[in-house]
This record gives structure tokens, sequence and C-alpha cells, in this order.
């Protein structure tokens, strides 16, 4: 802890540093125990985080770093976080106090899952001696029973004790994941662990048993860690918010941290309202950052945001006062808009430094009208990285299965995280790929051979053990589409949602029509508009208005500079005949001015 005068030094130090916010002030002075902190995307969250951890350690009110346990729902995200504390977080406190903090070693950032693995690796024996080496369990998907069958030599029968789990925890059925509990953890316990498998879900689920049968095991956590900070909050799933109940005794002090405007996970399992169930369950106090650093020098892209926010704030009348004035291209047809958009492309990056200049092409989804894009892109001999892979497409998940399969053989032979060993396993991974033509595939070599040199360099602060997680949890999780910030290509075309957490200099947002954005199955199927697309938002379509509005707002703040958006009078349809289509109800929402370039 530092003397008196240290902690005033410091004090002094964070007023200066975040002296014209008072909510982040605020949040970091906060004498309440609990808080729960409303944190859009570019408003200081992870300066205000630093900075709270800073001063609680300081003031002594949290004696050590690694007393403070700090989740979030994505490995990238706890990487990210790591990395920044671990940054920031000496220079704070090292210069004023002298007996140094080794903030690195000491500080637990992890997703769910790293979390759990670690606590099964350390008590899991009490369930099964197989999770002593949970490291080396060979993982396997339990929502897919062929899969599941197949594998583990169980009838259909059993196996659907699993895939019925794993569908009641995507579709937020509190119910049946707690009444079959048991049920499935004790499946997980016979018919994986003897047979040296384990599931993604399994991993959430036997810790929470864990922590059912052993009280003693919970109750050591508890008093581990006195502390908890969760990031990405609104992101979290019936099995991690279960997790995190538990690990809140009264004496907690919990910090937790989200934006319900960007949940856009809902279809995997992220449970809706779940800031205010916190609030209200947990007794929280909540503080909302209300200053967007993002666009300072921006005024119309941050006017932009806070009009889309208004919207989601009171969709049937939003509060607005200034309209924001967006780029806008508006066009006949898709092959104009696929030409505007490659020479809007050329334009920007010719106008910045090339190398630094990294621009997103961001669809709701996949279809004819983005392939015309492609198309257009490939005759100009623009060079772009293909990012148009879904969670679910079975390319993208083959791949990483087969990651994690031949990750696990590797770390069967040689535990050991380094140069020669992650080049060995990317060249048989090469190997086994070296037959498809597929586009996806061919990104997700990339993306592999990224990630795993940004595992060496970019993550060179992690402990062996830590990148050992890190790797395995990106394949489980499928998450090497996170890496694609980094890649050489100037120019990404990803969905929105694959996009989430990345962000790039300028983001073209095309196909802002009916039926695109949104679609069929997210507002326009069952909207009453049609004819014009002037929505009103009411009790029977705020729900998908709010789901379809976040997805918008994702990708409106992928943008670090400026957001363009691109629409045609005539669009594609799935058969590959042509309609005509309004402009998208996003851009004719209260506070969206369109300007057309
Ligand atoms: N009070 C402040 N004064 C000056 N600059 C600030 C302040 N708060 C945040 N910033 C700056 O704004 C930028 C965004 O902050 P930060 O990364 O903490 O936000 P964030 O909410 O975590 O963003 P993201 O979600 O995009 O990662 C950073 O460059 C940060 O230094």
């Amino acid at each position: 802890m530092l003397s008196e005068s240290e902690q005033h030094q410091l004090l002094e130090k964070l007023r200066t540093l975040h002296s014209d916010d008072e909510k982040q002030l605020e949040v970091i002075f906060s004498e309440s125990k609990r808080l729960i902190v409303e944190a859009p995307a570019g408003y200081g969250k992870t300066k205000t985080m630093i900075s709270k951890v800073a001063y609680l350690l300081a003031t002594g009110q949290i004696a050590h770093p690694k007393k403070i346990l700090t989740l979030t729902f994505s490995v990238n995200a706890a990487y990210k976080i790591k990395k920044e504390l671990s940054e920031h977080l000496p220079h704070l406190i090292q210069p004023i106090n002298s007996n140094q903090f080794r903030v690195n070693e000491r500080l637990f950032v992890s997703n769910y899952h790293g979390f759990c693995r670690h606590i099964l690796k350390k008590y899991g024996y009490l369930l099964h001696s197989n999770l002593s080496n949970i490291e080396i369990l060979k993982s396997v998907d339990d929502s897919e029973s062929q899969e599941i069958t197949a594998l583990l030599d169980i009838s259909y029968d059993k196996a659907s004790i699993f895939t019925e789990y794993s569908d009641a925890v995507k579709s937020v059925d509190k119910q049946h994941v707690l009444k079959f509990f048991n049920r499935y953890t004790d499946g997980i316990i016979e018919s994986f662990l003897d047979k040296d498998y384990i599931s993604f879900n399994g991993i959430l689920a036997l810790t929470l048993r864990l922590f059912q049968d052993y009280s003693e095991v919970l109750h050591f956590y508890q008093g581990y860690f006195p502390m908890i900070i969760v990031d990405e909050f609104q992101d979290t799933n019936v099995l991690s918010w279960a997790l995190l109940k538990k690990l809140v005794a009264d004496r907690s002090q919990l910090v937790f941290i989200g934006d319900s405007l960007q949940r856009i996970y809902g279809f995997i399992g992220a449970i809706p309202n779940l800031m205010l169930e916190a609030e209200q369950l947990l007794s929280m106090d909540r503080i909302a950052l209300e200053k967007n650093y993002r666009f300072m020098s921006n005024p119309q892209m941050l006017q932009l945001d806070k009009n889309i926010r208004l919207n989601a704030e009171k969709p049937d009348a939003p509060a607005i006062q200034i309209k924001a004035e967006v780029p806008f291209i508006s066009v006949n047809n898709q092959l104009e808009e696929s030409e505007k958009i490659a020479q809007k492309i050329i334009s920007l990056i010719s106008s910045e430094d090339r190398q630094l200049c990294k621009v997103a092409i961001l669809v709701k989804q996949r279809g004819e009208n983005v392939n015309k894009i492609i198309e257009v892109l490939m005759e100009k001999n623009i060079s772009y990285f293909y990012a148009l892979f879904g969670d679910d497409d079975s390319e993208y998940l083959s791949f990483h299965r087969e990651c994690s399969s031949q990750f696990t053989e590797q770390l069967r032979k040689d535990i050991r995280i380094s140069k020669g060993t992650l080049s060995k396993f990317y060249i048989k991974i090469a190997e086994t790929f070296k037959h498809s033509s597929s586009p996806v595939i061919k990104s997700l070599l990339n993306l592999l051979e990224v990630f795993l040199s940004r595992a060496l360099s970019d993550y060179s602060f992690l402990s062996a053990e830590d990148k050992l997680i890190l790797i395995r949890d990106t394949f489980e999780n499928r998450t090497l589409k996170q890496n694609m910030e980094y890649v050489n290509e100037n120019v990404i075309i990803s969905t929105i949602h694959g996009a989430k957490g990345l962000e790039w200099d300028y983001v073209l947002m095309p196909d802002m029509e009916q039926y695109s954005m949104p679609n069929w199955n997210g507002l326009c199927g069952a909207c009453n508009h049609k004819s014009n697309c002037n929505l009103t938002v009411d009790s029977r379509n705020e729900k998908n208005f709010l789901e379809e509005l976040s997805v918008f707002y994702v990708g409106v703040t992928r943008a670090r500079k400026q957001i363009v958006f691109s629409a045609s009078k005539t669009r594609f349809k799935a058969d590959g005949t042509t309609q005509p289509a309004n402009l998208s109800c996003m851009l004719k929402l209260p506070g969206i001015a369109v300007v057309e370039q």
C-alpha cells in the first residue's frame, strides 16, 4: 500500500488525467462497493478501469493486484485489457511507489473459460482425475449430436442430453439449464472425461458443479478475489452469469462494465436486459459514462453516436436536439454501388499514408449484393481480405476444430510454446488444408499465421501457461477472426457481427436498403411499413428494432475516423433477380441526415 503522501500524489494525478470527465471520476472515486458502469465504445472505459484499479490499490481498499479478478466474455478482450493494465498501471503507481507492484504476473485477467480451466486444473480432480490434465483434453462441440455420437460412442438419445443443453444455453432457457444441470454435468463426467474429451459449455458447467459439490472450493475463490471486474458484461450468457453470481459473496466489491446497445450476440445466448437484472439483484449503483473520446475531432460522428443512443433510449420519441450529417452514396443499382465503393476506397487509400489507412466494408449478411462488390474489387485489382464467415459456417467450424485437435496432439508431445513449436504446428495445419481452394480457408490460414506470430510478439508479456490458454481458447471459442485488424491488406470485407470489438480508420456500410439492413428476419418481414420504410416503433416491434439498432450501432462504431453509407434503388434477391428497395429505415431514424456525396 502507498504512504499517505504517495496516495495524495496519485489522487492528484488521477484527477488531472481525467480532469474534464466527471462521470469517469465518479466511477474512480466512488465509495460504492458495487458499481455497474454503462460504457459505450470509446467513452474511456479502459482508461477509467485502470485508474479505478490504481485508486483501490493505492488507498488499500484492495490489498494487492492479485486480489482482483477481471473477467470478460471474449478471449481477445481479456488479453487486450491485460496488456493495457500491465502497460499503464505500473506507470500510474510505480514512479510514486518504490516497492514496485509486479502487476503483470499478479493480475488475474481472463475470459470465463480461461478462468474455469484454471480452476478445474487445480481442483477439478475432485470431480474426475482427468481434469488435472485439462490442457490436453480434446475439445468437442456438444451441440453437434452426430459428432458426439461418433466420437464418444454413445446413443443418439444420450447425445440429445448434451445438444438440448447446448440449445438451452443459446436460447437463454434458464429453466432448462437449471433443471437439467446435474444430468448434464454427470453426463459430461461419465461420457466425455473418461474418453479424454471436454466440451465448451462443459468447462463452465463443471466449474459450477465443483462449486456446488465442494463449497470449500467456492469459499476459497470468494475469499481470494474480494474484487471482481467484469467487462463486456452485456455478452454474459446463462452459465457465465451463474458462475458470476456464485463468486459474489456478501463482501465482494464489484465493477461490471458493459453497453447494452452492443449486445449483438443474443442468438448465441447473451442474456437480454442483464445490466438491469444485475443492478437490481446485486443492489448495484449505476453510472453511465457520457463523453465519447473516439470521435472528439469529428463532430458529426460524435453526434451520430449520440443520436443512435438516444433512439435506443426512447425508440418511440428520441430526444434529438441536433441532427447528425453523414456521408451517403446513393445509386440506381448494385453494380453502380460497387463501382462507387471501389472509387471511394481508392480515394481514401491514396489520400492517406497507405500503410496506415485501414478500411472495412461491413455488411449485415452475405449474398448476391456483397458478391457484386467483391467482383468489382477484383476487377479493379483492389486487394482485400475476405472475412465474410459466419460463426456457424461449416468451414469456419471445421478449421477451428482441426486447429484445436492438432494443437492438443502437439501439446501431448511437447508442452512448450516457442517459435519452433508454433511454426511446426502452423505447417501441419497448412498441410491439412493444402488442397482447399476456398476463400474462407485461405483467410483462416492467414489469420492463424497472424495470430501465432502475435502470440509470441504482442503477447510476449504472458506467462507460458497463459499463452497456452490463449491459444487453446482462441481455437475453442472460434475467434481467429478477431485477428483481422492485424492482416496486411488495407481493405477487409466482413460481417458486422464478425467485426465486433475491432476498429478501422474508415468503415463503409453498403446495402443500406430494405431487406438488407435490417433484413427480412430481423425487422422487414413483419414490418407494416414496407411500402415506404418510415418505421414507427411500438410495443410490437420494439424488441426487434433494438436488436437491429444494436447491429447498426456496432457497425458505425467500428470506424475510428469516418463512416460512409451507401445504398442502391434496386437490389439482388437471393435467387439473383433484382427488386426495387427503399432506403433502410436505419438511415431514416430521427437524428440522422444523410448527405449525398
Ligand atoms: N478523461 C479523458 N481525457 C482524455 N482522454 C481520454 C479520457 N478518457 C479516455 N480518453 C482517451 O480516449 C480514448 C478511448 O479511451 P479508452 O480506450 O479508455 O476507451 P474505451 O471505452 O475502452 O474504448 P474501446 O471500447 O474503443 O476500447 C483513449 O485514447 C483514451 O486515452
